[in-house]
């Protein structure tokens, strides 16, 4: 494919991107897949060539653009040179026009870019929602206990004993230690939020929203195979990805509950007060993981923020009901507005004074209210909202 062809190749999918984003269509990784799929003539450079067009206009525009041309116009004032590609040749985009669309740029659409600042997110701190995440993996100590052979070599050494960081784009689902359940690729916030849970062999864990497993393994790990760890979701699709990620992992002790919307606690009656740990890894808007799914901040409206902040205060209450004397909860979210974390923790102690927050010491992390924060521009992790409060 000539150059020329590769931008209007992007722009196509990003035409496809917008209209998905607008109406809670596929995410655009699947978009993408899919016109390679359908446009087969594409060769491996082309197809690198065009992902990293794709993703560096959705990075360059804040809010969503009117159109994928006027998403490549806005890239253009980043990037000069690609104005020379809007040239009219065969599968080529149009010669640009005066007065032609230009997407906006900035780091989100205004009402999000409003809530980070009130969030008291930096703006350096904002921009560093948008780089590039390196990958990440995390040793599984269930299959390679200390001491033993086997880690892969090439690794950076981070923060956590178990966690390991590669460039971006490391193919580390073809090694032969990833088929064998030996590492886990799993960002190091993730791992830190599971840190902070402090979860010991022998202990009773729920991990209330535990999605496909990525955090239930982690505490498997933790936990050294010994106790009860409850991997609860309301998502079937997601947790039915967690029994073979779990055999491989070799995380024996981890069960699944699926839970239905609305009657969670029905499901969870006969763990009242009886857990030593509950992990509320809350459904959010994931403004921390813009650096891997940028059109994210496309698809979030004020009235889904407002949805989720009332499905993570009514998961965080029931988590506390779950938890023994002594026990704790640790309540997560990927985001860094304070409605979906700080204020939540605060709101909660508020409400339950008897309760205490009781943050586990972490190598990373700025202190925000009852708990920390994470930053991809700081921290090098996703961004994060991570506290523990105990019961007197
Ligand atoms: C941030 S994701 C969890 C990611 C997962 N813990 C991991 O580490 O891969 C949030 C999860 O909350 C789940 N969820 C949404 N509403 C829920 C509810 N009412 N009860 C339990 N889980 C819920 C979603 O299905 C989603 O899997």
């Amino acid at each position: 494919m000539t150059p020329s062809a590769r931008v209007q190749a992007a722009i196509e999918i990003l035409d496809g991107i917008i209209t998905a984003a607008r109406g809670q269509g596929p995410p655009a990784d699947r978009l993408i897949a899919q016109w390679f799929k359908d446009h087969r003539f594409a060769g491996s450079k082309d197809k690198r060539a065009i992902r990293e067009l794709v993703y560096d206009a959705i990075r360059a525009c804040g809010p969503v653009p009117s159109s994928g041309r006027a998403a490549m116009l806005g890239l253009a004032e980043e990037q000069a040179d690609l104005r020379d590609r809007f040239d009219g040749s065969n599968y080529g985009p149009a010669a640009i026009e005066e007065d032609e669309s230009v997407a906006a740029g900035g780091i989100a659409p205004e009402w999000l870019e409003n809530l980070l600042i009130a969030s008291t997110v930096g703006e350096d701190e904002a921009k560093g929602l948008l780089a590039r995440a390196p990958l990440d993996t995390r040793i599984n100590r269930v299959k390679l206990p200390a001491g033993s052979d086997g880690i892969p070599e090439g690794g950076e050494a981070l923060p956590l004993p178990d966690a390991l960081r590669f460039p971006a784009g490391t193919q580390v689902m073809t090694w032969e230690a990833w088929s064998a359940g030996l590492i886990e690729v799993q960002d190091l916030g993730s791992q830190l939020a599971c840190a902070a849970v402090g979860a010991a062999p022998g202990d009773s864990v729920i991990d209330l929203c535990a999605g496909a497993g990525g955090k239930t393994l982690a505490l498997a790990a933790a936990m050294a195979n010994d106790g009860t760890l409850v991997a609860a979701d309301t998502d079937r699709r997601r947790l039915s990805q967690l029994p073979p990620r779990a055999e491989r992992a070799g995380a024996r002790i981890a069960e699944t509950l699926l839970l239905d919307p609305g009657q969670e606690a029905q499901a969870l009656e006969s763990w009242q007060g009886r857990a030593d740990h509950v992990l509320v890894d809350a459904p959010c808007s994931g403004t921390g993981t813009w650096r891997r799914n940028p059109e994210a901040r496309w698809r979030i409206t004020p009235k889904e923020l407002e949805k989720l902040v009332q499905v993570q205060a009514r998961l965080l209450r029931l988590a506390a009901t779950l938890v023994k004397s002594g026990g704790h909860v640790t309540y997560v979210t990927c985001s860094l507005l304070d409605d979906e974390g700080k204020n939540q923790i605060d709101a909660f102690l508020a409400e339950n004074p008897d309760w205490r927050a009781d943050m586990a010491e972490l190598p990373l992390g700025t202190p925000h209210g009852a708990g920390v924060r994470l930053f991809p521009s700081t921290h090098g992790t996703d961004g994060f909202f991570i506290a523990r409060i105990g019961r007197p």
